[in-house]
C-alpha cells in the first residue's frame, strides 16, 4: 500500500485550540476534525501492522524457552512494525509521537470538548449537539457539559437524534441492548445482541492490544535502570504483555465510566448459556456451558448445567467450547505465565484484570501480599465503621434522612425536622429585617458569583441589631438557639463524647439577581487575568475568571504603558454556567489534577466538622452536592428545605459546592466547628453575653421571674474560652480552590 500523508495529530490539535482561543471557530472545527482524523487513522495503521506482523512473527510460547526465544521474534517483530508502519506512514512513525498529555486529551475525548462551542458558534448546532453528546458519553461526570446538553434538550431546532456518540462502542450499544433484552426474557433478541456484542468486544480486543505493540511513543524514561540489551527486550516484552492484558479492562469499561463491569467476556457467556436454553436450544448452550469452563474450570453450577446438556444431547454428541474462546484463554493464560514470572523473578508490578486466572498461576509470595492488603483493607472498614457508629440524637423528632452510606461517602448525614416552620420563619424574618437595617447584613455580588448577591450575619451582629433595636432580639436569640442545637446534634452523632465548639456560625443568603443589572470591569493590565482572583477580597473587583469566563465579553485595551481589561457582564440568569458556591473543601485546598487537599492556610485547617442548616425552598436551584476530590464526579445531592440540616467532616473526603441559584432566595445557617479549643468562636461568646443582658433587661421591663427560662437558651454552661485572634468575619477570602470550578474547560459562552 502506498503511504497515505497523515498530519500529526497534536499538530493539528495544537492549531486547532489556538484557532478555537482566537475565536476563529470554522478554523477551529476544521482542524479539530482532521485532528481526530489522524488520531483514527494512526490508530487504524498500528492495527493493521499488527495484524500483519503477527501473522509473519509469531511470539514465543512457554516461560521455559522464554529466554532462548525471546531475543529473535522480538526483534524481528518490532523491526516487521516499523517497516509497516513507516510503509504505512508519511511522514514517519516517529513524528506521530505525542505527548502524555495530548494522548490524555484524546482518551478522554476533549477534543469533541472544544469543537461543540466552534459548532456552536457556526450555528451548525446538529454537529455541536453530537460533539457535546459525544464528549459528555465518556465525561458523564462533568457538570457544565451536563448544563449544556439539558441546555440543548430544550433547545426546539434540537432534534434527539441528533444526541449521537461519533465515537460509540459498538459492543457496548450491543451489550446493553442484549442485557435490556435478557431482563425482559426476550431471549431471541437478548441472543442475537449479546452475541453482536461478544464478537465486538473480542474484535475491539484485537484493536486495543494492536496499539500496545511499538513503536512505543514514550518508553518509561523515568525508570533509570542502565539494562543491557537482553533485560531492555525483557522488559519491553513485559510491558508489551502487560498492555495486552490491561485491554481486558479497557474493553470492559464502558465510555465514562470508572470501574470495569466484571468479567465481561465470561458473562456474556453465562447469559447467552441461560437464554440459549431458554429458547431450547441445547447445542448452543452446552457450547457456552463449555467455554464458559475454559475460564471456571470447577464452576459447580455450571458443570451441574454441562451433566443436563449432555444427558438432554445424548453422551455421544461431542460439546466443545467455542474455538475463538479456547483461544482467548490460552493466550491470556500464556501471557499471565510469563508476566507472573517477570513479577516473581525480576521484581516488576502486575494488576491482574481478571477474576478468573487460576490459582496455582500466581506465585505465593503475591498471594501473600495480596492476603495482606486485604487484612489492612478490612482493618480500615471496621475503623470507618467504629468512626461513623452514631450516638443516640440529643432531640426528639429528628429524623436522620440520609447517612453516609446513602450519599455514597464518608462522615456525611441530612437531618430533617431541626427547625419548625414557624422558627424558619422566625429566622427569615430575621434576615430581612437585618438587610433592611443596612447595616452587617449589606447586600453584595457574591465572592462566587455575580449572578447572585451574597448576604451573611454573624450571631454578633445579630444581637447588635437586636440590641439597637433594628431586629426582634427574639429572632436574634432563636439564631443563637438553632445554632446550638445543630452543634448539639452534630457533636452527639459524629463526635459522642468529644467536645465540638464553634467555630464560625454565618447566617448567609444568595438571591439570583435579576438580568438587568450589568457592569464593567476595569483590571489594570499589572494584574494579569490569571492572577485577578487573588486581588478578589476587594469588594468591587470581582473574581474576573469565573465572571467573564474566557473570551466571550473579556477584552483587552492596550495603551502605551497599560493595557486594560474589560468585561462587560450582565447578571442575567439565562444560561448560566457557574455555581453559586465552587466546589471546595472546608478545611483544605482542594488541588483537583493532584488528587489531593492541602491542609494550610489559608484554609480553616482547623475546622472538623461543617454543617448547613436550611430555612427555606422556594427558590430556583440552590441544591447542596457532595464530588470525589476531582472535583467533577458528583456523588451525592441534598435538596434545601426548612429544618434540613446537612453535616460533614470537613476535610478531604468531602468536597461540595452549590448549584446556581437561579430565582429567589435561599437561606440557611452555615455552621462550622472544631474540637480545638482555641479556635472556638469569639463572636459568640459576646454575642450570649450580649443575650445575657438583654435577658435582664426583659426580665426588669416584665417585672416578673422569668430569667430562669430565657437562660435556658445559653449555649450550656461553658466558660468562655480563650481565643487566638482569628477573624471569621473574613472566611469569605479567596481560598486557592475556588478557582478551579470546571477544571480544564475552556469555552464561549455569550449565545447560551
Ligand atoms: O450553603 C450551602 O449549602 C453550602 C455552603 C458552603 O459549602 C460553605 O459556605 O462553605
Ligand atoms: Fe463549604
Amino acid at each position: 500500500t502506498s503511504p497515505g500523508r497523515l498530519v500529526p495529530y497534536d499538530l493539528l490539535y495544537a492549531d486547532g485550540v489556538r484557532a478555537y482561543l482566537a475565536r476563529d471557530w470554522a478554523r477551529a472545527a476544521e482542524l479539530l476534525q482532521r485532528a481526530l482524523h489522524s488520531y483514527a487513522g494512526l490508530r487504524a495503521a498500528r492495527r493493521a501492522c499488527r495484524a500483519a506482523c503477527a501473522r509473519e512473527e509469531p511470539f514465543p510460547a512457554g516461560p521455559g524457552r522464554w529466554e532462548a526465544a525471546l531475543l529473535g521474534p522480538v526483534l524481528q517483530r518490532a523491526g516487521c512494525l516499523q517497516r509497516c508502519l513507516g510503509r504505512r506512514l508519511l511522514p514517519a512513525p516517529s513524528a506521530h509521537r505525542a505527548s502524555r498529555a495530548v494522548r490524555r486529551d484524546f482518551e478522554r475525548r476533549e477534543p469533541y470538548n472544544y469543537l461543540q462551542v466552534a459548532f456552536f458558534q457556526l450555528k451548525k448546532l446538529d454537529q455541536a449537539v453530537s460533539a457535546a453528546h459525544t464528549f459528555f458519553v465518556a465525561n458523564p461526570q462533568h457538570l457544565q457539559m451536563r448544563e449544556d446538553i439539558e441546555k440543548y434538550q430544550r433547545m426546539s431546532g434540537v432534534k434527539s437524534n441528533s444526541f449521537r456518540d461519533l465515537e460509540a462502542m459498538p459492543h457496548w450499544e450491543a451489550y446493553e441492548a442484549g442485557v435490556q433484552h435478557y431482563d425482559a426474557d426476550e431471549y431471541v433478541l437478548a441472543m442475537a445482541k449479546l452475541e453482536e456484542s461478544l464478537t465486538e468486544a473480542l474484535s475491539a480486543l484485537e484493536d486495543c492490544r494492536a496499539l500496545c505493540e511499538g513503536p512505543w511513543e514514550d518508553e518509561d524514561e523515568e525508570k533509570d535502570m542502565q539494562p543491557g540489551l537482553y533485560e531492555a527486550i525483557a522488559a519491553h516484552y513485559i510491558q508489551v504483555l502487560k498492555c495486552r492484558q490491561q485491554c481486558v479492562l479497557e474493553i470492559a469499561t464502558k465510555p465514562g465510566r470508572i470501574s470495569a463491569t466484571e468479567d465481561f467476556i465470561p458473562s456474556h457467556l453465562d447469559l447467552l448459556q441461560f437464554a440459549y436454553n431458554q429458547v431450547g436450544n441445547q447445542t448452543l448452550a452446552a457450547e457456552c456451558a463449555a467455554s464458559y469452563l475454559l475460564f471456571y474450570p470447577t464452576d459447580e453450577p455450571m458443570l451441574e448445567k454441562m451433566k443436563q446438556y449432555r444427558t438432554e444431547l445424548g453422551e455421544d454428541t461431542a460439546v466443545t467450547a467455542r474455538q475463538n474462546i479456547q483461544h482467548y484463554v490460552q493466550r491470556s493464560l500464556m501471557e499471565k505465565k510469563l508476566i507472573y514470572y517477570s513479577v516473581e523473578h525480576l521484581g516488576e508490578t502486575f494488576n491482574d484484570p481478571d477474576l478468573w486466572t487460576p490459582d496455582e498461576l500466581i506465585p505465593e509470595n503475591l498471594k501473600e501480599k495480596y492476603r495482606e492488603d486485604q487484612e489492612k483493607q478490612k482493618e480500615e472498614t471496621l475503623d470507618m465503621e467504629e468512626r461513623e457508629k452514631r450516638g443516640p440524637l440529643p432531640f426528639e423528632g429528628i429524623a436522620v434522612t440520609m447517612d453516609s452510606h446513602q450519599m455514597n461517602g464518608t462522615q456525611r448525614v441530612v437531618f430533617d425536622r431541626v427547625l419548625t416552620e414557624s422558627e424558619c420563619k422566625d429566622l427569615l424574618r430575621l434576615t430581612k429585617a437585618a438587610g433592611e437595617a443596612g447595616d452587617g447584613y449589606r447586600a453584595r455580588r457574591s465572592p462566587h458569583t455575580p449572578h447572585e448577591r451574597f448576604e451573611g450575619l454573624t450571631v454578633l451582629k445579630a444581637m447588635q441589631l437586636a440590641q439597637n433595636g433594628d431586629v426582634d432580639w427574639r429572632d436574634a436569640k432563636l439564631l443563637l438557639q438553632a445554632s446550638e442545637k445543630s452543634r448539639k446534634i452534630i457533636e452527639s452523632y459524629f463526635t459522642p463524647g468529644k467536645k465540638l465548639h464553634f467555630s464560625f456560625t454565618h447566617l448567609v443568603c444568595r438571591t439570583a439577581v435579576d438580568g438587568k443589572e450589568s457592569f464593567i470591569l476595569l483590571v489594570p493590565v499589572s494584574w494579569r487575568v490569571s492572577s485577578v482572583p487573588a486581588m478578589c477580597s476587594q469588594e468591587t473587583v470581582f473574581c474576573l475568571l469565573s465572571l467573564c469566563p474566557f473570551f466571550s465579553d473579556l477584552f483587552f485595551l492596550e495603551t502605551e504603558n497599560s493595557h486594560i481589561h474589560f468585561c462587560n457582564f450582565s447578571g442575567q440568569q439565562e444560561g448560566r454556567m457557574d455555581l453559586s458556591h465552587p466546589v471546595h473543601a472546608d478545611n483544605c485546598l482542594l488541588d483537583p489534577e493532584g488528587q489531593e487537599c492541602w491542609k494550610e492556610p489559608p484554609a480553616y485547617v482547623y475546622r472538623d466538622y461543617s454543617g448547613i442548616l436550611y430555612l427555606n425552598d422556594d427558590f430556583q436551584g440552590g441544591g447542596l452536592f457532595f464530588t470525589e476530590v476531582d472535583t467533577v464526579t458528583v456523588t451525592a445531592e441534598v435538596h434545601p428545605k426548612c429544618g434540613r440540616l446537612v453535616a460533614f467532616s470537613s476535610g478531604k473526603e468531602n468536597p461540595h459546592g452549590v448549584w446556581a441559584v437561579s430565582r429567589g432566595r435561599r437561606c440557611a445557617i452555615a455552621l462550622w466547628y472544631t474540637h480545638s479549643r482555641e479556635h472556638a468562636e469569639q463572636e459568640r461568646v459576646k454575642a450570649e453575653e450580649l443575650m445575657e443582658q438583654k435577658a435582664v433587661e426583659q426580665d426588669q421591663l416584665d417585672g416578673e421571674k422569668r430569667r430562669g427560662t430565657d437562660r435556658s437558651s445559653r449555649s450550656s454552661s461553658e466558660p468562655p474560652v480563650h481565643n487566638s485572634g482569628t477573624k471569621p468575619a473574613n472566611r469569605r477570602q479567596k481560598s486557592g480552590s475556588d478557582s478551579k470550578q470546571h477544571p480544564k474547560v475552556l469555552r464561549a459562552r455569550d449565545e447560551f
